[in-house]
């Protein structure tokens, strides 16, 4: 009988798409697997395999799948059920699921771009096709797949495509231009003439009389590969033996020429760097950290999910590393969330150190070759205890998940804005855990207000830990209102004269500095100050945002990129100004007060690469600068022993962002950011510049109140219908044709209101109003917590068929953002 497969393509398609398999091989397709299929005019996608039967589509031909890809299952069904909870509470697409999820080199397709790799080598003759894509692409070393397949005549070439990628003498062309380090290394064995025992012992008395190193050198080989102990023999690297007895090249070579060692070139993991370095114990916990990690056990005796509320530096960390310790210790998985990229660096040695060649590190700035050797490592016995890793990671397969742990559960990082799917990977970890029966920890100095409400309502366990390590007070912050200083001509650029005493101060005393500030760039905005002409961008409704060191105006949400004018365009004047500052412009400007000091800095602009990232932190933690200048990056869960001041340069910009969140997040960075002084040895100082020092906020940043502020917030978001009390769904509304696009929004919001009543607002102009030449509406949904979100949902997708099934609203465009950050 046919079989037929349905299956999920990389588009958003509201459903899976049927296709034929052939008889040949239609045994060998499993749920989970990947295959090749036409789709649309000559294009071809990779498509994943949802599942296998009889039944032959009737509303349309059915096409037939052009090739299989794997062998095994690359998805295993727990995670087919979490694509299906994202695609229904986010309001996407599976195929939406499937981008995000996938490695670009597990998904190709007719677009996607592949690249020469120079360093391959091959020691068996290629297959005739795959020969014959490397010779085009040895002459043009950038192809797409579409164009090679028209050059080359071969059919199914997604397969030929797949099967290099595999031997990686091709590889997925990314942004980032990865440094391909060769991943050999050269290790040294005996000769087969010194591994003949008899002939060893001549070996030993010659080297005894004449050559001492060189038998020293032999010996501690021998040892390091457990020759003597007629064991297997280890393999030894020659940096090893040479670094574990400092004997010289030279001697080394002596052996080699003697006809004792011989040495080759071992292909090694990229992945197992950690192997090599030494393993030490977990540090004990104090007794607040004891007392807390055994209420997070109980607490997960009765309930899912536990907050960890522990000030900055009370050693959460050190919390979860034994937790990590104790749910490997049961044979399972954890996997290990965080924010941001930046904090990676550090939390990765934390963990090296301990857990070795168990842990997996998995994120964006990863070659994509190596994300894809941790996905299929994932699938096989040989899997990672434990994956540390940003939001992605939570698509990873785990065959045996235990423990989620969710690290500054509160940033909003976690939430992706764009493109879909827009979902909360603390949310979805969650629920991820859940699938497996595993439990999630939270963890924060300074919990979001949804998680505290779980937490003190009861449905999420809450454990606290109120000391810091060694019960060093948390940081002194002193207010400074730099509106007065300002009014007295008595600020010098963006530094009120109190930090910059406390800096040179610091400075003096070979202490680090930390400086905040929430912009990058130079300045945000130019303005001619004759007209008040601002540049803005031709694609967005924005201003550019001015970046000295390129001498360029960028617009941060297109990337578009201008000169900058000499004269105003509007008026011809030629006295252009900046307003504001970003963290490039405070650089030049510390740079100048301090010309000896050593500055870094630290935002989206210095850390395209993830060398970039490991370089500033390293050489803060090592004291090789002395000022560390960042915007939010530097705010959270950085460990550094010995800043002593912080200084946040203006708290108003938070203040005043048009957001029901300002308030909560303000408090949150603020809080954060000055949690980074003083955190071993002695108490540190934090500098507080603020224009509004009356502001409510103030005064409970400085006592760390952190439960008067979230009282606060939640009487307000109850008052006013906001999380969590009330779930909102935004919906945005694109079209290039502004006037047809008020049309579409004015009706949408009128259908939506029939439905759903008082509970919809809008249609409105979001603060950007258009981005990439496209005009943006949106409206906004309220819903109460308690009411059934399917059934909201449901009809909410009822509306948007019935809109684009008019012909004058065919080409809106519309998509959700549930759970707005
Ligand atoms: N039990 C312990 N033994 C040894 N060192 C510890 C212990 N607890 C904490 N420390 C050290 O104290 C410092 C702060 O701890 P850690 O970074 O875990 O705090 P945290 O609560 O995660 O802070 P934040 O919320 O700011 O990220 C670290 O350098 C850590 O190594
Ligand atoms: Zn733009």
């Amino acid at each position: 009988m046919k079989k037929f497969a349905d299956v999920i393509l990389p588009l958003p398609l509201h459903s899976c798409f049927t296709y034929s398999l052939p008889d040949e091989w239609a045994d060998e397709v499993q749920t989970g697997c990947r295959v090749v299929v036409p789709f649309g005019r000559k294009k071809y996608y990779t498509a994943i395999v949802r599942n296998v039967h009889y039944y032959a589509p009737t509303e349309y031909e059915v096409k037939e799948v052009s090739a299989l890809l794997d062998a095994r299952p690359l998805l295993l069904p727990r995670q087919f059920k979490f694509w299906e909870w994202l695609s229904d509470y986010y309001l996407c697409t599976q195929g939406d699921v499937y981008k995000a999820a996938l490695p670009s080199g597990l998904k190709l397709e007719s677009e996607t771009i592949v690249e020469y790799n120079p360093d391959f080598e091959s020691d068996v003759r290629l297959p005739e096709k795959e020969q014959r894509i490397l010779d085009m692409l040895s002459a043009d070393p950038e192809q797409c797949v579409t164009k090679l397949e028209k050059e080359t005549g071969i059919k199914n070439i997604l397969s030929v495509i797949k099967s290099l990628l595999d031997k990686e003498a091709i590889f997925v062309k990314e942004e980032l231009r990865r440094t391909y380090k060769p991943k050999t290394e050269t290790r040294v064995r005996l000769t087969a003439a010194a591994r003949n025992e008899h002939r060893l012992h001549i070996f030993f008395d010659e080297l005894q009389r004449r050559a001492p190193k060189q038998l020293d050198l032999l010996m501690k080989y021998l040892e390091l590969s457990g020759y003597l102990g007629g064991r297997d023999l280890k393999e030894v690297s020659k940096a090893e033996l040479l670094r574990r007895t400092s004997a010289t090249p030279a001697v080394f070579n002596g052996l080699v020429d003697r006809g004792v060692f011989e040495v080759y070139q071992q292909e090694i993991g990229r992945i197992d760097k950690a192997l090599l370095k030494d393993i030490v114990p977990v540090n004990p916990l104090n007794e607040h950290q004891q007392r807390a990690y055994h209420s997070i056990l109980e607490s997960f005796q009765s309930k899912n999910v536990c907050l960890l509320h522990g000030v900055t530096a009370s050693g959460k960390t050190e919390v979860y590393i034994h937790l990590i310790e104790e749910t490997i210790r049961q044979g399972k998985q954890v996997l290990y969330l965080l924010p941001e990229i930046a904090l990676t660096t550090q939390i990765t040695e934390r963990l090296q150190r301990v857990f070795g060649s168990r842990l997996g590190i998995y994120h964006s700035k990863f070659p994509d070759a190596e994300r894809v050797e941790i996905w299929q490592k994932q699938l096989s016995e040989a899997d990672y205890d434990i994956i540390l890793g940003v939001r992605s990671s939570v698509f990873l397969p785990f065959r045996n998940l235990g423990l989620v742990i969710v690290d500054e559960e509160h940033e909003n990082t976690y939430k992706q804005q764009d493109p879909a799917p827009r979902y909360h990977a603390r949310n979805a970890a969650i629920v991820l855990a859940s699938m497996y029966g595993a439990k999630t920890l939270l963890g924060t100095a300074t919990p979001s207000v949804e998680t505290w409400n779980n937490a003190t309502s009861g449905k999420y366990g809450l454990v606290e830990l109120k000391e810091r390590y060694k019960e060093i007070q948390l940081p002194e912050i002193i207010p400074v209102d730099i509106k007065e200083l300002h009014r007295k001509k008595m600020m010098n650029g963006p530094f009120s004269p109190l930090l910059l005493r406390y800096v040179r101060e610091a400075l003096e005393q070979k202490e680090q500095v930390i400086l905040f500030q929430n912009r990058r760039g130079f300045a945000p905005m130019i303005e001619c100050n004759t007209c008040g002409w601002v540049p803005k961008c031709k694609n967005c409704d924005v201003s550019l945002t001015y970046h000295k060191g390129l001498n360029q105006l960028t617009c941060h949400y297109c990337g578009y990129t201008y000169q900058l004018p000499r004269v105003c365009p509007a008026c011809e004047g030629t006295d252009l100004r900046n307003r504001g500052f970003g963290t490039e412009k405070i650089e030049d400007d510390i740079k100048a007060l301090f010309p000896d000091a050593r500055v870094a800095r630290m935002d989206l602009d210095t850390t395209r690469t993830r060398t970039a990232y490991e370089h500033i932190i390293s050489d803060f933690q090592q004291g090789k600068t002395d000022i560390l200048i960042g915007t939010q990056m530097v705010s959270k869960g950085l460990d550094f022993d010995h800043v002593s001041i912080v200084g946040i340069l203006n708290a108003d910009t938070m203040l005043n962002y048009p957001d029901f969140r300002a308030y909560e997040r303000a408090f949150q960075l603020m809080a954060q950011v000055a949690g980074r002084a003083g955190r071993k040895n002695k108490r540190g100082r934090v500098i507080l510049q603020t224009k509004s020092i009356d502001h409510p906020i103030i005064p409970q940043v400085i006592a760390n109140d952190y439960e008067a502020m979230v009282g606060g917030q939640l009487a307000e978001r109850q008052m006013f219908h906001y999380p969590p009390y009330y779930r909102l769904v935004y919906v945005y509304l694109k079209n290039r044709n502004e006037t047809l696009l008020d049309l579409m929004a004015q009706t949408m919001a009128a259908k939506l209101r029939t439905v759903f009543g008082r509970r919809v607002l809008g249609p409105d102009k979001p603060p950007v109003a258009r981005i990439q030449t496209l005009f943006i509406r949106k409206i906004v949904l309220k819903i109460e917590t308690n009411a059934p979100m399917a059934r909201a949902r449901e009809l909410l997708v009822q509306v948007q068929k019935e809109m684009v099934a008019e012909d004058r609203f065919k080409s809106l465009i519309v998509y959700y953002d549930v759970d707005p950050m």
